[in-house]
């Protein structure tokens, strides 16, 4: 089983979660979070002078899927997320040790 965590720009959420959604990707938590990567935030121009906004807003995605479902998971976002410009966001992988679903006690892939 392995986490899949995407941080993306937030009007891409609909098409990413929809584009989960037909793959069979069966739940996930999403936060709003702030960031930044290379992209290092932006400069503003405010009465003249130039400020630095370090951390931008996006959307974390977070979701448990079993290792077969791994590389597809991760394509679909790269596809549903991607624009081509800077800080379209990036996707971690690990691994997950144990799952259980607390109504049920199930465990591991079931639980997913
Ligand atoms: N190394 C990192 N660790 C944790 N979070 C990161 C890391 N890199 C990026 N992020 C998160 O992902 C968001 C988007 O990253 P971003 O797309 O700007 O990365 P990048 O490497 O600069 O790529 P790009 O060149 O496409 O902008 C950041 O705002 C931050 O929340």
């Amino acid at each position: 089983m392995k986490r899949v965590e995407a941080v993306i720009k937030p009007f891409k959420l609909e098409d990413v979660k929809d584009a989960l959604a037909e793959i069979g990707v069966t739940g996930m938590t999403v936060s709003e979070v702030k960031g930044y990567g290379r992209q290092k935030g932006h400069s503003e121009l405010y009465r003249g002078a130039e400020y630095v906004v370090d951390f931008l807003p996006k959307i974390k995605m977070d979701m448990v899927v079993s290792d077969e479902m791994v590389d597809q998971t991760v394509s679909t976002i790269v596809e549903a997320a991607r624009t081509g410009k800077i800080g379209d966001g990036k996707i971690f992988v690990s691994d997950v040790d144990k799952i259980i679903r607390i109504r049920t006690g199930e465990e591991d892939n079931e639980a997913i």
